[in-house]
């Protein structure tokens, strides 16, 4: 599991740690953590070309001592900075007396560029005087991010102006959530964390992306005494004569997720749809251990939602389900509820932009799940998967633009939907549903169909079980 910690927590951790070490300590680790990056990343240091962006902060400081290192293996140093009269004065020592130049504006040329024009301390959008320096990176160099990429928000990956584009991102002590978030996480390219020996003080964390071998320990694996029902019978109400392809999806999605049966549940002729596709399918209403409601229902389909509402087992609610949903109802509920909204449904049920949702999506979840009591789980770019109470928000790490496609939100309603009835926590359902369903896409390629994506899960569910 990757987690990541605000601000506020890595502050008061880094506090607790320097209290109890010499001064510089901290930076010092840092620095050189950066530098055997760098190093990794050049063909060769001798006789390469650094450009250090510096800040007037401590990200500045760190990014100094460490072009101070590869200066001293030979590599060609400049630092240019935000604020001739405000530079980190021990690390811009060191520069120079490595062999390092400070110049006034940066080279045309560089094989490696540092960012270390703010961290953690940035706020808001980019001053001008830094997003000059950042228009100004040479095409063709490998841009590091020094903690995060400057212009990103550690808290919530919001970017409200300019922002380094990074290929790296080498962060200290802890990941931040604006890393694995977009559009923040869009601009940090590869995460490397550099322990500084945080780990030991740090609280829970604010946010966490599951991996392989997480993901790899929650899967509903049969066992030899499991028969269909055992294994969970999901109920599905979704598609109407005008979509009667969302129920096709999400039951194709949901005989991909493990329960022991799929139970369909909607007009005739959208039940022989399912059936031609998936003779596999039961019809009709009977006992299920879980719901998935909405996916395609159009206008129709209100009663049968309330209804699984009503009865004591985990219900999904997705699309057309999310239309007029009781906040009151929903908080009443004793067995888990999943809301699988987009921007545009969540924007909708928080009454505010859809624009507002895609800048603040983690505020914007963890707003569903406290305003209706209910896991809910924020499709987009990095899809969120925020629990109904106190707790990390999970951030899912295996997206595609590529699955921005009509019908792949009712593959993962179903999928979601079927880990559910399989006894999943609801947490976990709708992350490892994410998880998988990124992955399948990513396998699939682009430009890919819904249902393509749904034929590829069970490979994605090999090859994360496989690897563990
Ligand atoms: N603490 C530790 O133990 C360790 C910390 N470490 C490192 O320190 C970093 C944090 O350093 P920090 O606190 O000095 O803040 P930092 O990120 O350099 O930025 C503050 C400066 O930026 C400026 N500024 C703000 N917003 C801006 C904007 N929008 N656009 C432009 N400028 C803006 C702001 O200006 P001011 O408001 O003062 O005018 C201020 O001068 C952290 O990310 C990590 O790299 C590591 O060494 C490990 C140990
Ligand atoms: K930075």
């Amino acid at each position: 599991m990757r987690t990541a910690y605000s601000v506020e927590t890595v502050r008061a951790a880094e506090r607790e740690l320097m209290a109890r070490l010499p001064e510089g300590t901290l930076m010092q680790r840092a620095a050189a953590g950066l530098a055997a990056v760098c190093v990794r990343l050049l063909p060769r240091v001798y006789g390469s070309r650094v450009v250090l962006l510096v800040g007037p902060g401590d990200n500045g400081g760190d990014t100094l001592y460490a072009g101070a290192k590869l200066a001293r293996r030979g590599a060609g140093v400049t630092a240019v900075a935000m604020d001739p009269e405000r530079v980190h004065a021990g690390g811009l020592a060191a520069l120079r007396a490595a062999g390092g130049r400070l110049e006034a504006a940066v080279p045309g040329r560089a094989d490696l560029v540092l960012d270390g024009l703010v961290g953690i301390g940035g706020r808001g959008a980019l001053r001008p005087a830094a997003a000059a320096l950042v228009e100004r990176i040479p095409a063709g160099a490998v841009v590091v991010a020094v903690d995060l990429p400057s212009g990103v928000d550690a808290d919530t990956g919001e970017v409200a102006g300019a922002a380094v584009a990074a290929d790296v991102t080498v962060t200290f002590g802890a990941y931040k959530p604006g890393l694995l978030i977009d559009p923040g996480a869009s601009r940090a390219g590869a995460l490397h964390l550099v322990d500084i020996g945080l780990g030991e003080v740090l609280p829970a964390p604010e946010a966490e992306a599951l991996q392989h071998a997480g993901v790899a320990g929650l899967l509903p694996e049969p066992t030899p005494s499991s028969d269909k029902y055992r294994r969970g019978v999901l109920g599905v109400v979704a598609g109407s004569a005008r979509y009667p392809g969302a129920a096709v999806l999400a039951v194709a999605g949901a005989l991909r997720g493990g329960a022991g049966a799929v139970r369909y549940v909607g007009p005739p002729a959208v039940a022989d749809a399912v059936l031609a596709r998936y003779p596999e399918t039961l019809i009709g209403t009977g006992r299920v251990q879980a719901w998935v409601v909405g996916p395609g229902l159009g206008d129709e389909g209100g009663p049968e939602v309330r209804e699984a509402l009503a009865q004591p087992v985990p219900v999904l609610v997705d699309a057309d389900g999310l239309r007029g949903l009781d906040p009151g109802e929903l908080r009443a509920r004793a067995a888990p509820t999943l809301l699988t909204p987009h921007a545009g449904e969540a924007a909708a049920l928080l009454g505010v932009a859809r624009e507002t949702v895609e800048a603040g999506r983690l505020e914007a979840v963890r707003g569903l799940a406290e305003r209706y009591g209910a896991v809910t789980l924020l499709k987009g770019s990095t899809t969120l998967i925020a629990p109904a109470g106190p707790g990390p928000v999970r951030v899912n790490p295996t997206g595609t633009p590529w699955l921005a496609t009509a019908g792949s939100g009712d593959v993962l309603s179903g999928l979601a939907g079927s880990l559910l009835a399989a006894g999943l926590p609801a947490v976990d359902a709708g992350s490892v549903a994410a998880y998988l369903h990124g992955l399948a896409a990513r396998l699939t390629g682009g430009p890919l169909l819904a249902h393509q994506v749904a034929e590829a899960l069970p490979r994605a569910w090999r090859e994360v079980a496989r690897r563990h």
